[in-house]
């Protein structure tokens, strides 16, 4: 039966993070985003969550132009037209180019609804088996490697399946050597964001002794063919973050030899649609998965969970607690992992209640839009 999407409310909000998160590319802690709800002709809700930062710094994408982009030409195209079913909001979308965290937020919301409308977990509805999820954790870069072994020492102990650790030139094989050493049996990889060209090969090739699981995007945020390259000479595997936006991207990685291990971001990709097309042709090639974040918030937070129940997201994603991230969240229960494992909500659509009251308090601005 088709869904009529009657009404689409964009909560725009600001929360905080406990603590600054540092990256090769800058620094976060106030965070802006929208959480958008979207009901359909029963009275269903459904929730997505738009994961572009207030600067361009990890993408051109910001919650500017998500605002833009929602407000002038997605919303009224989901508007426009009942759907059979929410693969279809992607196929909708392509009309408009790129602005794929713009669209997943949108996309996200008619999946819950979908979810909602047949009784069944939005996991279910992806097509995930899993009923508990490996986490991992990401540290940001620290003011010293003390700071840093300590965190990951405390991560560590909570039980997190995987330690990540952001790098950037200057911070990196050494300070990596010397948390070898104190750890040297964890599961360990390192991220760069983009900090380093082709003339770091040889440095970096200094990682392929530390027995590291990954490096995560090394090179450009565009670059698909220098990975290549960087791989051949390397032994660690390159996991690719921000150069995959999109199914094809994924393709002509895996062809080129630019990736052993992919990172997926359902907001980088465009959506859940294509989260679930790029895990399946990884799975038919044999290139390992894994679910990234975007600091997100709880809604957020359960999309990623739900993805994750697919059964090729073999490696830990970064998926933490919300208590890592929030002093409150605005989803209840908060996610909570026990041992490095979260268990998978069992009720209907993203499996978590919104907490309209916290939802409320973080609220900058609401807009609404009817059919
Ligand atoms: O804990 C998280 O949500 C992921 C943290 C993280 O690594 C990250 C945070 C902000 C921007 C980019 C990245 C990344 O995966 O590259
Ligand atoms: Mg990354």
């Amino acid at each position: 039966m088709s869904i009529t999407i009657e009404k689409v409310i964009l909560h725009k909000l600001q929360m905080r993070l406990k603590s600054p998160f540092t990256t090769s590319f800058g620094t976060f802690q106030d965070k802006d985003f929208f959480v958008v709800e979207v009901i359909d002709e029963k009275g269903n809700v459904g929730f997505g969550e738009s994961v572009a930062f207030s600067s361009p710094w990890y993408s051109e994408e910001t919650v500017q132009t998500n605002e833009h982009m929602m407000k002038d030409f997605l919303i009224p195209l989901l508007l426009e037209k009942p759907i059979e079913h929410p693969d279809e909001v992607f196929l909708r979308f392509l009309s408009i180019r790129k602005n794929h965290m713009a669209k997943s937020a949108l996309e996200g919301a008619v999946w819950d609804v979908y979810a909602k409308r047949n009784n069944i977990t939005l996991a279910e509805a992806l097509g995930g088996t899993k009923e508990e999820i490996d986490v991992g954790i990401s540290i940001g870069i620290q003011p010293t490697v003390k700071d840093l072994i300590e965190v990951i020492g405390k991560h560590v102990e909570e039980g997190y399946k995987r330690i990540k650790v952001k790098i950037k030139p200057g911070w990196d094989v050494d300070v990596m050597r010397e948390v070898r050493n104190v750890f040297p049996d964890i599961p360990l990889m390192v991220d760069a964001n983009s900090a380093y060209t082709l003339d770091d090969a040889n440095h970096l090739k200094q990682l392929d002794d530390l027995n590291l699981m990954m490096i995560e995007q090394p090179l450009a945020h565009d670059d698909i063919f220098d990975h290549a390259e960087l791989q051949r000479q390397l032994k660690t595997p390159i996991c690719l973050d921000e150069s995959i936006h999109s199914y094809d991207d994924a393709r002509r990685a895996i062809e080129l030899g630019s990736v052993k291990i992919i990172n997926i971001k359902v907001g980088r990709v465009g959506g859940l649609s294509e989260s679930v097309r790029i895990h399946d042709l990884c799975q038919k090639h044999g290139i390992e998965v894994w679910c990234g974040g975007m600091l997100e918030a709880g809604v957020g937070r359960a999309h990623n969970i739900a993805l994750t129940t697919l059964t090729n997201f073999t490696l830990p994603g970064d998926t933490a607690s919300s208590s890592r991230y929030w002093e409150k969240d605005i989803i209840d229960p908060d996610v909570t992992v026990t041992d490095g494992i979260i268990r998978v909500p069992d009720k209907p659509g993203i499996g978590y209640d919104i907490n309209r009251p916290a939802l409320e308090a973080f609220t900058v601005d609401k807009t609404v839009f009817n059919r």
